[in-house]
């Protein structure tokens, strides 16, 4: 991958996001800057997932916009769960996917493209792994996977929806330092995450949700004790059923 980064920004201006009538991310504001490194923290159902499939374009917005600098490109590691493991498919072809957006689907396979996705499944520690079926690995293995078909998207913003859950603390090693070179590398890195610790250590911004916006800058700040508090009772506040706008007081 080119270590030459294009500065890429996403802005977002009054950002609401629902599910039908249902709110799930209610009127955000606020630009993760270029280079930066920011983890989106919140309760279950505070937004984050739908916030983060609303920055890659996969959920349109209900209010508000999302603007992207530039021509950066853009690419999501969804959560593990998203991928069918029972399907048969080889990892090669699942890395191949993430070079779909460039090649499209149905055109023949490049020797180059095939060569950047053994790179790629190399890179996050899966060389060899090439022929195996998807439904054979652990689920360590299968994050390891993900990361390779983001690896071979080559883009300046990555999008990472709880990129270390439910993996050991080798594998989490290993893709927390992936993640610290894309950094390095000065692309943008969006991560939604539920470990506060690893956020404190490792995120110098933090975005925090509970529908609404609670706190969003400088992860010291982000996340104090009282802002975690005002965020419980936001979160409490918005019964499953509420329309748009209309939590309780
Ligand atoms: N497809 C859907 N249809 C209807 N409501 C949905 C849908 N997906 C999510 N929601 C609702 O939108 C809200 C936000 O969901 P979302 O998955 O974005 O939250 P989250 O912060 O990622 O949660 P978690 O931490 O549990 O993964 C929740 O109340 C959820 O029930």
């Amino acid at each position: 991958m080119s270590a030459r980064r294009k500065p890429a920004a996403l802005r977002l201006e009054n950002l609401t996001l629902t599910h039908g009538r249902h709110p799930a991310v209610h009127h955000l504001s606020g630009c993760f800057a270029p280079g930066s490194l920011t983890a989106i923290v919140g309760p279950n159902g505070a937004g984050k997932t739908t916030l983060l499939r609303g920055l890659a374009g996969l959920h349109r917005p209900e209010g508000g916009r999302v603007s992207l600098q530039g021509e950066a490109r853009i690419a999501l590691l969804p959560q593990m769960a998203s991928l069918d493991r029972a399907f048969p498919i080889a990892c090669l072809d699942v890395v191949m996917q993430g070079l779909w957006a460039r090649s499209g689907a149905f055109r023949e396979i490049r020797a180059e493209d095939r060569a950047r996705a053994v790179q790629a499944l190399a890179a996050v520690g899966l060389g060899g792994f090439e022929r195996r079926p998807v439904g054979s690995l652990s689920a360590g293995q299968t994050q390891r996977l993900l990361f390779a078909r983001l690896l071979v998207q080559d883009a300046d913003i990555l999008l990472l929806d709880e990129p270390f859950n439910a993996v050991d603390a080798k594998t989490s090693a290993d893709l927390l330092r992936l993640v610290r070179d894309w950094h390095g590398e000065g692309r943008t890195v969006v991560a939604v995450l539920h470990d506060l610790d690893l956020v404190a250590r490792e995120f110098p911004e933090t975005l925090l949700l509970a529908r609404d916006p609670i706190a969003w800058g400088p992860t010291a700040e982000a996340l104090s004790a009282a802002n975690r508090l005002k965020a419980r009772m936001m979160a409490e506040a918005w019964a499953d059923e509420a329309g748009r706008c209309q939590r309780a007081a």
